[in-house]
């Protein structure tokens, strides 16, 4: 198994050289040669605890790493850093299952990843002997920039830049960040919106000029985004657990189909369920849940992808985004791997912001169904699936939730369901609450978070409950077109 580009520039790399570089030399992304099917495993699989079941899944693609290189790195990652020992357990909403996938260090689906991917660099740097020390550049729509924060902060021979739009995250998403310690760690509050970060960082990585710079300077670039596939493989490990965990528990019988919905901006977290299926796990329909910022239901709908329209400020900010980078390696896919029509497909979104794809193209989506949801209905949401279950969703969950719902009213597909559930409600704290009661506008993030606890009867996650006494620690703002100059500041350089 090796990795190569999207864009077909027939360079073949391992796994740890594709998390080094990030990003490919053409700007395309790295994707597995192959995918090795292991439906005919899945019966021994069952009882495999988080970390067991994450071996057999990391090691199909990540070969050059040896077993126990491999072994340590996910021994080292899914530990007491989260606060249940079954790392992505399942609740039974109703009929439903609500895969938790925020149990860890910054309360976001971010960390199961975000934990295993500095100890993968790490070791990467030492199997290809780098004397460089890696420049990670992230861009954050909210929870990814916490993570890598949190993931990477004082890891040796290495340092971190974050971008976050200064007004399109939440309050607390932004007081995780910039409460962040680590002395290698570098917050930055750009004016603009995610694209705009995820663009410039993007722009920054084919550079040809800016590299080399940092090379002669002794650094090397990389990302901690789901561009590079250290951040990607990693999530394919949940989608196996949650159907494991559901053959384990009798609610269904090993072979028999399930549906996904997941709450969906950068289309990496469905993109891994996408993988999962394409090693054999059983999946009916992957449904792509959007908010306001529907550019993907659109797509899935009519085969046109436009991101010429405002982008809009929501109430799930980590999924505001209008560039949904890991669409490439779908197209790749469905496109029967023909880079020629990826690269065409590619440059017309640079050059026009619009494509579209060819019936050929179109008929291989059938494992997709497009949602979205819009505010009011994300409030709703909220409000009817705590007063019906005593359960509480955040606002990306919720989006997800009712995207299903439409699902299930437009096609009577009475198919089993694990829903994802991407963050901590105790994230979007103040329009939770706001969702299910009145709030106080006189009332601080810390008496709402202790509101919505005293209401709903739900436990503070501690990562979020520490917040309080935590000093701030970066300030920092810019201009979109500053980001370079940011980088070199925080490298003395
Ligand atoms: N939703 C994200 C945006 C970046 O997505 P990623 O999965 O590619 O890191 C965020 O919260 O930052």
């Amino acid at each position: 198994m090796y990795f190569i580009s999207t864009r077909g520039n027939n360079e073949k790399i391992t796994a740890s050289q594709a998390i080094i570089k990030g990003l490919s030399t053409d700007k395309g992304l790295y994707v597995p040669s192959t995918f090795k099917d292991i439906s005919d495993q899945l019966e021994n699989l069952v009882d495999l605890d988080y970390k067991e079941l994450a071996y057999v899944i990391l090691k199909e693609f990540l070969t050059d790493y040896s077993e126990k290189e491999l072994k340590y790195c996910i021994e080292s990652a899914y530990d007491e850093k989260f606060d249940t020992e079954k790392i992505a357990p399942i609740s039974k909403v109703g009929n439903d299952y609500v895969l938790e996938l925020y149990h860890g260090p910054t309360c976001a689906f971010k960390d199961m990843a975000l934990t295993i991917m500095p100890y993968l660099l790490k070791t990467a740097i030492e199997k290809n002997n780098l004397q460089e020390e890696v420049v990670i550049l992230t861009a954050t729509s909210g929870d990814t920039g916490k993570a890598a924060l949190e993931g990477f902060s004082d890891v040796d021979k290495i340092k971190i830049v974050v971008f976050f739009p200064e007004n399109g995250v939440s309050p607390i998403q932004k007081l995780q960040m910039k409460t962040t310690k680590g002395q290698n760690t570098c917050v930055v509050g750009i004016n603009g919106n995610f694209d705009d970060a995820q663009t410039g960082v993007k722009n920054i990585f084919s550079d040809e000029e800016f590299n080399k710079d940092l090379k002669e300077k002794g650094y090397i670039l990389s990302s901690a985004n789901s561009i590079n596939i250290g951040r990607l493989t990693p999530q394919v490990v949940y989608y196996f657990y949650s159907y494991l965990q559901l053959v384990k528990e009798n609610e269904i019988a090993l072979g028999d189909k399930i549906n996904f919905v997941v709450p969906t901006g950068n289309f990496g977290n469905i993109l891994a369920g996408y993988y999962a299926k394409k090693m054999g796990l059983p999946v009916n329909k992957f449904i792509c849940a959007s908010n306001d910022n529907n550019v993907l239901y659109d797509f899935f709908k009519t085969g046109v992808y436009d991101r010429n329209r405002e982008l809009k400020l929501t109430t799930s900010p980590s999924m505001d985004i209008l560039i949904s980078s890991n669409l490439e390696r779908l197209l790749f896919e469905i496109s029967n791997r023909d880079t020629n029509k990826v690269n065409s497909l590619i440059d017309d979104l640079n050059n026009k912001g619009v494509y579209k794809i060819d019936e050929e193209m179109k008929k291989n989506l059938s494992s997709f169904y497009g949602g979205y949801s819009t505010e009011n209905v994300v409030t709703e949401t909220i409000k009817e699936v705590f007063d019906k279950y005593k359960y509480l969703l955040d606002t990306h969950t919720a989006v997800a939730y009712s995207c299903y719902e439409k699902y299930v009213e437009d096609t009577n597909d009475n198919t089993k369901t694990v829903i994802v559930s991407t963050a901590s409600p105790y994230k979007f704290s103040k329009d939770v609450l706001s969702s299910i009661s009145n709030v106080d506008n006189n009332l601080d993030d810390f008496e709402i978070i202790n509101k919505l606890s005293d209401l709903t009867n739900t436990k503070i996650p501690a990562p979020i409950k520490e917040l309080k006494d935590l000093d701030i620690k970066h300030n920092i703002t810019c201009e979109k077109d500053e980001l370079k100059y940011e980088i070199l500041k925080f490298l003395g350089k």
